[in-house]
């Protein structure tokens, strides 16, 4: 019955959900969990998870790392919670601000042994929900009682892991003309996937023969640096680098991703540069937060381009990574086009990190 929402429908409810600070159940081979976002999890809520089991906190390896807590796995550490902590404790667990002034959190008692996949799709729910990448979990018998008395959604967690690996459909939702300052024969097309996921966008200059490599920028989201000019980062010269350069050649094409803070989102890229501000490099930052220094996946521009009908592109970018990564994808990159521009006092040593851990070319 079409009136029964899908797994994917039910999947994209459980990201608002997580954001909101309502628990997911997450059923696995053998068992279920109740799991809550440690960023958005309330004392009351925390209290009625309480009364149904033993909570843990799953954190990322890079997060256990830096508390110097075991996580006898590559992937997650699972933090037994004691019974005094309260929701200022797993936030302090969760989210490094505090890190330097506190620095004792332990010792965290962390699991070991057991099936560790529940606490794994948990994690990589809060990190596609762009919260940070902690979450609370529960053990319960099997969740379906649970979830047809509490209406809390209910998740195959394999079908999660498929489905989150999964590129989705993207499509065309709408275009229109649009001049702008680089060119007068601009079109902005909306791409909008099929996950419910953030809507992306392509801006195509003037009218590129498919027959040619393109002039192409795949350029991720920064509201800091493309809206409001931050010195902290080059994003916002190598957008209008990149529309000037296309408007002098005629053609082009520019997908502006919505991968904000390179796929962590707006507020843990604030976090991290707030831990920036207290000596750490871009990268260390990341890695502090649970993150892996770039979470970005650019199958989706891959497809938006396919859709477009470009299948060759002459890649505007300094990160080598990208361009393996959209070959990858099946895109042919026939040539690297540097895009140097916007370097700053300020921005000087991200760059240079940059250089130096992630293969910019400066
Ligand atoms: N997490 C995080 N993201 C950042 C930071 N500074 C900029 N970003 C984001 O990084 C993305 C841009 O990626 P970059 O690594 O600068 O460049 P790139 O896309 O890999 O390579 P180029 O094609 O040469 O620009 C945007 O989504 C920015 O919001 C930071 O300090 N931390
Ligand atoms: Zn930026």
């Amino acid at each position: 019955m079409s009136l029964v929402p899908s797994l994917p429908e039910r999947l994209s409810r459980a990201r608002s959900d997580l954001r909101m600070g309502l628990p997911v159940i997450l059923v696995g081979e053998g068992g279920a969990a109740l799991a809550a976002a440690a960023e958005t999890l309330g004392a009351e809520r925390l209290a009625d998870l309480r009364a149904l089991g033993a909570p843990v906190l799953a954190i990322t390896r890079r997060r256990a790392d830096t508390l110097r807590a075991r996580a006898y796995s590559a992937h997650v550490a699972r933090v037994v919670l004691p019974d005094a902590a309260d929701v200022g404790w797993i936030r302090a667990v969760a989210d490094p601000a505090d890190d330097l002034k506190v620095p004792l959190k332990g010792p965290l008692e962390t699991g070991r042994g057991g099936d560790e996949s529940l606490a794994r799709t948990a994690v990589a729910l809060a990190k596609s929900a762009r919260l940070l990448p902690a979450m609370v979990l529960v053990p319960l018998a099997d969740g379906t009682v649970l979830s047809e008395h509490t209406g809390l959604t209910r998740l195959p967690a394999a079908a999660v892991d498929a489905l989150m690996g999964d590129v989705p459909d993207v499509a065309e939702a709408i275009a229109a003309r649009l001049p702008v300052e680089a060119s007068e024969r601009a079109r902005l097309r909306v791409f909008r996937p099929g996950d419910g996921g953030e809507e992306h966008y392509a801006v195509e200059i003037g009218r590129p023969s498919r027959d040619r490599p393109v002039l192409a920028r795949l350029h991720s989201a920064c509201f800091t640096g493309d809206v409001l000019g931050s010195l902290k980062c080059d994003c916002g010269p190598q957008l209008r680098a990149a529309l000037a350069q296309m408007g002098a050649e005629g053609e082009g094409v520019l997908l502006y991703l919505n991968q904000e803070g390179r796929g962590i989102g707006l507020a843990n890229k604030m976090r991290a540069y707030s831990l920036q501000d207290q000596g750490f490099d871009t990268v260390e930052a990341n890695h502090r937060l649970g993150f892996e220094d770039d979470e970005r996946d650019f199958r989706i521009g891959a497809e938006m381009l396919r859709g477009m009908g470009f299948a060759r592109v002459r890649l505007l970018t300094n990160n080598p990574a990208k361009v393996e990564r959209l070959s990858a994808c099946g895109i042919e990159v026939v040539e690297r086009v540097p895009l140097k521009v916007g370097e700053t006092r300020f921005n000087h040593h991200y760059l240079a990190t940059k250089a130096k851990k992630s293969g910019h070319l400066l």
